[in-house]
């Protein structure tokens, strides 16, 4: 079962679930009949997270004081992942890995290949949206730590993932059957002809050189359907390498995106009036001239030694309001003022703004006429109003 994409209402004991503390530290925990969590706020049981809802919150009272301290239970996904999982290299964050597998049609239908996994942040976002992910590290640590979570994940036994230990660059992404370097658990993979058919539909490459991988791809692409590439690089030189070696290899509908994640903010803006501003500057004038005299008198005090009574510094009229400055404070909204909707930008929000190439490749384009037919009696039959491509039609009997 992959606890990253079957849902369910209770917590239970074995559960993975994620320890939402605060919005910056949200911790993966494996639910532990017996067991406590420990927060600088409080220890929590997780005996008294079983069997309460997914999104509980579950407070204890902090020692020594009547305070209480609380976390949130929540239920795992890619996104919260993406936001606790333990980095061993940059990661793609969701804004950009949402953006992408929306471009390359990420579907049931997909069968992903991604190169190289890295920290498998990406990986869980495939695992859950695609039929069958293929994900290659070379690094040894890295592909042991990221094989390791994505069976404590459910995404290997009875999954959809296979990971490979391999430098796709040199050795490309083909899958001999019983490859000692790839770890799958799944019966259609090992019941497959050697090598295994991988059928790519849909590739992600997230490494420093996707040209030297892109040549090792046609041996294993689906030779019957669109294939969709996206290459995630953060110069524009690797940009520049990558179109070329794709131009090169006959992929085409080459595009370059960037992703900027920015959050706006949505708020109200007093309306302030020129007369405003000005009645400001004259407040300004006013108090400076009275401290300038009040200096003035103390200095020839001083000099002349002379006693003086104790001058109390006038009063100045409390402002109804100023909106340029000091005064009773207003809160956003409130009634007696003017307010206009404004946007505010936020700083950026977490993104790890690369340049996108997103290609594609149509091996067979010859179409299969029996199965159009196929299609279209169907679609007829189904009484959708569409218009059938005509086999006698030259202009669409092809797949251009
Ligand atoms: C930036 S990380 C990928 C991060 C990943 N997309 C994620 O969201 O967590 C790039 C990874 O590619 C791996 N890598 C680099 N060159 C490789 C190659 N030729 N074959 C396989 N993996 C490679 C690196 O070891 C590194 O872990």
């Amino acid at each position: 079962m992959s606890h990253f994409s079957d849902y369910k209402d209770l917590i239970q004991a074995d559960d993975w679930a994620l320890i939402w503390i605060s919005r910056d530290n949200i911790k993966p925990v494996k639910i532990t009949a017996g067991a406590t969590f420990n927060t600088r706020y409080g220890s929590f049981p997780h005996d008294d997270m079983i069997g309460k809802p997914f999104g509980s919150q579950i407070a204890v009272r902090t020692r020594g004081s009547n305070k209480f301290g609380f976390i949130h239970v929540l239920q795992p996904t890619p996104e919260l992942w993406t936001l606790s999982l333990p980095h061993r290299t940059q990661i793609v964050y969701t804004p950009d890995s949402s953006y992408i597998m929306q471009r390359i049609q990420c579907s049931p239908q997909s069968r992903v290949i991604e190169a190289g996994t890295g920290s498998g942040s990406f990986s869980h976002a495939f695992a859950r949206s695609a039929g069958y992910v293929f994900s290659y590290e070379f690094h040894e640590i890295r592909y042991e730590q990221a094989r390791k979570e994505f069976e404590d994940h459910g995404l290997l036994q009875d999954g959809n993932l296979a990971i490979t230990h391999r430098d796709v660059c040199q050795d490309g992404f083909a899958i001999q059957k019983g490859d000692k370097t790839t770890f799958f658990d799944d019966e259609r993979l090992n019941e497959s002809p050697s090598p295994v058919q991988i059928n790519a539909n849909a590739i992600f490459l997230d490494l420093p050189a996707p040209w030297s991988a892109i040549p090792h791809l046609d041996e294993v692409i689906s030779q019957d359907s669109k294939v969709s590439l996206c290459c995630f690089s953060p110069c524009i030189e690797q940009v520049d390498k990558t179109i070329e070696a794709l131009e090169k290899q006959g992929w085409t509908e080459i595009e370059m995106v960037e992703i900027q994640g920015k959050q706006y903010e949505s708020r109200r803006q007093m309306v302030r009036h020129l007369d405003d501003a000005l009645q400001r500057l004259r407040d300004v004038k006013e108090r400076k001239q009275m401290g300038v005299e009040r200096r003035k008198r103390m200095f020839n005090k001083l000099i002349s030694d002379q006693e003086e009574p104790y001058e109390q510094r006038p009063e100045t009229p409390k402002t109804q309001f100023n909106p340029f400055g000091k005064g009773s404070r207003v809160k956003e909204g409130d009634t007696g003022f003017q307010w206009k909707e404004v946007s505010k930008v936020e700083s950026e929000i977490k993104s790890h703004t690369s340049y996108l190439t997103f290609a594609s490749k149509i091996v067979n384009k010859t179409r299969d006429e029996t199965l159009v037919a196929k299609l279209a009696d169907e679609i007829r039959g189904s009484g959708a109003k569409v218009s059938v491509p005509n086999k006698t039609d030259d202009k669409i009997g092809k797949l251009s």
